[in-house]
């Protein structure tokens, strides 16, 4: 360590680096970076010249930097080299104990915003720290950083807001965001989740204070996916909003105007797509999510020409869905084709998964996919989407406009096309009442139930009231997380349909073979890799989804089977294909164990 208490990255390349204790050990595969006095690849060669220079820091700086603290597993000699002593009480723990203290004081909470509010204290003081928890503890932590209780974070946002987290962009910013991405940080970034705020989860306009979702499903991209945090970005386009309770919170963090619309919109998100392009190169992964599908279906359409760009609602969805159905027929027996489907929601997710399900069948069939679409129902707001509605429909939603007279209510649509299947994808609540179910589990054996509106108010039904209305019949998973259910002394435990499954696994197959465009077969190739990781032992149990304990290796065999469609597809730019996707992928994993400092 040199003598003054920081350093820049071009001082270390000029000598001091080995002396002050680079650790490769557990470094990445990818990147192509330069390695930092921590070992972590913090820039890349040619933004050594550029103004923003990489520097790390000793004493107090280093304590508040959450990519570097340790907090009381610092040791004796890195106290003594980092002018960390009497800046510690003495005692040192372990990363171990650290993390059951936290874990002991987490429980404490009982009020799930709190918890949530203190791993993002965490996240901000100590991040490796941060992810160990979430890594160790994944079933127990994800309902608190993710989906239900980041639902509620992001509704009082403006209240709960500490430390900013990601970068805003709003309509201040147009003909400057170039910079605004310069302000950033870190200067190599691999994927970008991207919100609007215009569709948070099935709570409608958040607006600005919809940035809660692309922060945490970068956190998943690093604890389930093992994309490292330094290249994740999480982005929020505040275009204003339409809900008028926070227009009206004098809290509320955001542009205090209506949505704008039209060319503005269009614009600010042209040059948005265009700076991130230039700043992060054409590798770069941007999902969009939680976007309102009036603009979702277009800049999906628009942007997947010329950039890498992903919408996790309707690809994601549809992936992690198709999974789970692929895997339910070791339950159900026949094949897909054999099914026939219904949709109560004909947005993003429930138009996205239809396509998804109708492709596979023609995949597995040869049928062409305009049959195959025949199987595959979808309800909206105004009925049964039939052929007599095909001039006012949306442009997403007239492939599914099927011959058949109208029906208005979900119950008389359950009646009249007698699914085996039915999934909720509505984003209103309670929806799949008695009735629906009842019928259900009188035309089926097993009835498949997919209750996927987010976050746990918006479901459509509960798992209890699935499994008590079809008398244990149902088989059963939903976007937010549900405790296992007793029923007549059985208890039957709800899988999780949620893309949280498929979208840190795909990213990570994307970043690993270099890829340069999403194809739909990448998306089957994820649904198929997904679906294998169920095991008996799951199945026995009425699962359709293995259990998220195993995350980190489901992940690395999704990226595995992207990756090497990415491949296939002559899609992938990183040079010659590694043998053993599998294992590659895993040995690109961000580990959040901590590195010693010399
Ligand atoms: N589990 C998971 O992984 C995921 C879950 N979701 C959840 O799915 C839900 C929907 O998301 P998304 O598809 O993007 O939203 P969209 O707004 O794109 O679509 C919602 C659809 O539901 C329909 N709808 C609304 N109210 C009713 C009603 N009372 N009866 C019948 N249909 C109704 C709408 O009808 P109309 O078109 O007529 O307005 C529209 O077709 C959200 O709650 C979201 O959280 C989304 C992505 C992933
Ligand atoms: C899970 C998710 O992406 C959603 O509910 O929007
Ligand atoms: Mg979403």
């Amino acid at each position: 360590m040199s003598s003054s208490n920081s350093s820049t990255l071009k001082e270390m390349r000029n000598g001091s680096v080995s002396e002050n204790g680079l650790d490769y050990k557990s470094g990445y595969g990818y990147g192509g970076g330069v390695k930092d006095q921590y070992g972590e690849d913090s820039a890349t060669e040619d933004q050594l010249i550029t103004p923003w220079s990489f520097s790390v820091a000793s004493g107090s700086t280093l304590l508040r930097d959450p990519r570097y603290n340790k907090g009381l597993a610092f040791t004796e000699k890195e106290r003594d080299a980092h002018y960390l002593r009497g800046l510690l009480p003495p005692a040192i723990f372990t990363q171990e104990l650290q993390e059951k203290r936290l874990m002991h004081n987490l429980r404490q909470y009982e009020v799930p915003l709190h918890r949530y509010m203190a791993m993002m204290d965490l996240q901000e003081r100590n991040e490796r720290l941060f992810y160990k928890l979430l890594i160790d503890n994944v079933e127990e932590l994800l309902p608190v950083v993710y989906t239900p209780t980041v639902g509620e974070a992001c509704q009082k946002y403006g209240s709960i807001f500490r430390r900013p987290q990601g970068l805003y962009i709003s309509l201040k910013e147009k003909g400057k965001i170039l910079e605004v991405l310069k302000n950033w940080p870190e200067k190599t970034i691999q994927v970008i989740v991207v919100t609007d705020g215009e569709r948070i989860l099935g709570l409608g306009d958040l607006g600005c204070q919809g940035m809660g979702i692309p922060v945490g499903k970068l956190s998943l991209y690093t604890a389930l996916g093992g994309v490292r945090p330094s290249s994740c970005l999480p982005i929020t386009i505040d275009v204003g909003t339409n809900n008028e309770k926070l227009l009206n919170n004098e809290f509320y963090i955001g542009l205090r105007h209506k949505r704008a619309t039209g060319k503005e919109y269009e614009e600010l998100l042209e040059e948005f797509m265009h700076a991130a392009k230039q700043n992060y190169g054409e590798k770069v992964l941007i999902q969009f999510e939680d976007f309102a599908n009036h603009n979702a279906f277009d800049l999906l359409a628009k942007y997947s020409k010329s950039h890498l760009v992903f919408n996790d609602d309707i690809q994601g969805t549809a992936s992690v869905v198709l999974a789970g159905l692929l895997a339910s027929l070791k339950l159900v027996g026949g094949t897909l084709a054999d099914h026939k489907f219904l949709f109560l929601g004909a947005g993003e997710a429930g138009t996205g998964i239809a396509e998804l399900i109708a492709l596979e069948i023609s995949k597995q069939t040869k049928a062409p996919l305009e049959e195959t679409r025949k199987k595959i129902w979808l309800v909206d707001s105004k009925g049964l989407i039939v052929s007599s509605r095909m001039e006012s429909l949306q442009q997403f939603k007239k492939p599914w406009a099927h011959e058949h007279e109208p029906v208005k209510g979900l119950l008389d649509a359950v009646k009249a096309i007698k699914p085996t299947v039915l999934i909720g994808s509505s984003g209103v609540g309670k929806t799949f009442t008695k009735e629906v179910v009842e019928a259900m589990a009188s035309l089926n054996e097993k009835p498949l139930i997919l209750a996927l509106s987010n976050p746990t108010s918006q479901s459509e039904c509960t798992a209890e009231e699935a499994y008590t209305w079809s008398k244990g019949r149902a088989i059963f998973a939903s976007g937010s997380p549900f405790d296992p259910v007793e029923y007549e002394g059985k208890v039957f435990v709800p899988g999780q349909a949620n893309n949280a499954y498929i979208f840190p696994g795909f990213g990570l197959g994307l970043i690993i073979s270099g890829a340069i465009r999403v194809r739909d077969e990448m998306l089957l190739a994820a649904s198929e890799a997904l679906a294998a990781q169920v095991t008996q032992e799951n199945f026995d149990k009425g699962l359709i989804y293995p259990p998220f304990t195993n995350i980190r290796k489901i992940s690395a065999h999704i990226a595995a089977d992207v990756a090497a469609k990415a491949y296939e597809l002559g899609l992938a730019s990183h040079l010659p294909r590694p043998k053993d996707l599998v294992k590659y992928a895993e040995s690109c994993m961000y580990s959040p164990v901590y590195r010693s400092y010399r």
